[in-house]
């Protein structure tokens, strides 16, 4: 057994173990709002910086660095599993992403090819190896892959959607062919994340961002069992944080399907949500990412209330509710770090 008492305390907290700071880490904390990001981007386009495992690691290390957070985030993105699987990927400028040959028909789905092997992106795995080399070891590293019905989504709708109907009318019209899509998904992200800890990835997050469209029936009848048979098939050394938005109703459906920590975003109350979720599980999240475009007393009092909901239960990893905007103060990300950082009780 590996001696985990100097683990750092987002580890820790990935256990509900106590630590002495709420640990915090940001999703998107690599990022446009940052200069030293847009002025990598100026040269080279998302894709190629993906890419590049040297560039993946800079923006990663630079990120963690400047912000002083308890974990860093490898740098890339959940769509990028969708080009060995058959689809065109292009992230169009001003436009976000764009699949050019999207699932339309139930046929369509035979397009989608099972993944031998994370081969194919092992460009991620490289970065992942050279940013755990590069980080200190007090700076956990974060894996991730995006979860299979958020990958459907993009797979089916071409891209960015209001109200996902693309992608929820083949849901309802075909389930068989559906749950093939969802099947060939989960297996691939499996090797995926698996092939990330192998590589050095301290945790793992799944980015169920666009789950909180489907009522609590669906969600189980449509996601749930892929999403059970995906957590089972993670190394299970290997703490696994279950992140959704708009996942109000959805909370203990998301808990039954696996993770140790639950995402939480700030439509909910903290401290409700974790009594709902019960005490088997860590919880990270919530403070609204509009916040911080505020002031620093607001950003303190808001913080401050996170906090509050969650003391006295080992297991809280303080995040946003989502990501960091574009538009966001880097003062104010310091500010925030610091303040969970300094904050007693
Ligand atoms: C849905 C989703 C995507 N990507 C991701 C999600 C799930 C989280 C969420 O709900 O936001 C996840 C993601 N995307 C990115 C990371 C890197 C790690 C981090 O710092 O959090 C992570 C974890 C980098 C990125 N992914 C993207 C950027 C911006 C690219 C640029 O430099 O122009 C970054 C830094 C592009 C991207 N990628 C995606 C969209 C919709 C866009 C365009 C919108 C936008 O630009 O914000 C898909």
């Amino acid at each position: 057994m590996p001696d985990r008492r100097e683990d750092p305390p987002f580890l820790k907290a990935c256990r509900r173990e106590p630590t002495e700071v709420t640990p915090i880490w940001l999703m998107r904390q690599a990022g446009r709002y940052m200069a030293d990001y847009r002025e990598l981007r100026s040269k080279v386009s998302f894709l190629e910086l993906c890419k590049t495992p040297d560039l993946a690691t800079e923006v990663t290390v630079t990120a963690a660095e400047r912000l002083g957070v308890d974990a860093a985030i490898l740098f890339a993105d959940i769509l990028l599993i969708l080009e060995p699987l058959g689809l065109d990927l292009e992230f169009a400028k001003g436009e976000g992403p764009v699949i050019h040959n999207p699932v339309v028909e139930p046929i369509d789905v035979d397009r989608i090819r099972p993944m031998a092997d994370a081969g194919a992106l092992s460009y991620v795995t490289e970065a992942v190896a050279q940013i755990r080399a590069a980080l200190p070891p007090s700076v956990p590293l974060i894996g991730f892959a995006g979860a299979p019905f958020t990958l459907a989504c993009y797979a089916i709708e071409g891209g960015g959607s209001r109200h996902y109907d693309r992608a929820k009318a083949f849901m309802y019209r075909d389930p068989a062919a559906w749950d093939v899509l969802m099947g060939r998904l989960t297996d691939a992200t499996a090797l995926y994340l698996n092939a990330q800890a192998e590589a050095g990835a301290q945790a793992l997050q799944l980015f169920d961002s666009w789950v909180g469209t489907l009522s609590p029936r669906d969600y189980k009848r449509f996601v749930q069992p892929h999403m059970r048979r995906l957590f089972a098939a993670l190394p299970a050394d290997v703490p696994a944080i279950h992140f959704g938005t708009g996942t109000a109703t959805l909370l203990e459906a998301q808990r039954d399907a696996g993770g140790s920590v639950i995402g939480l975003d700030w439509r909910v109350e903290l401290d409700e949500a974790w009594d709902r979720l019960g005490p088997g599980v860590g919880v990270q999240g919530n403070l609204d990412p509009v916040v911080l475009l505020s002031t620093r007393e607001e950003i303190e009092r808001q913080a401050r209330l996170v906090l509050q909901q969650a003391a006295g239960r080992p297991g809280h990893i303080f995040n946003l509710g989502h990501g960091i905007l574009p538009q966001t103060p880097v003062d104010h990300v310091r500010a925030l770090v610091d303040f969970v950082h300094e904050w007693r009780g």
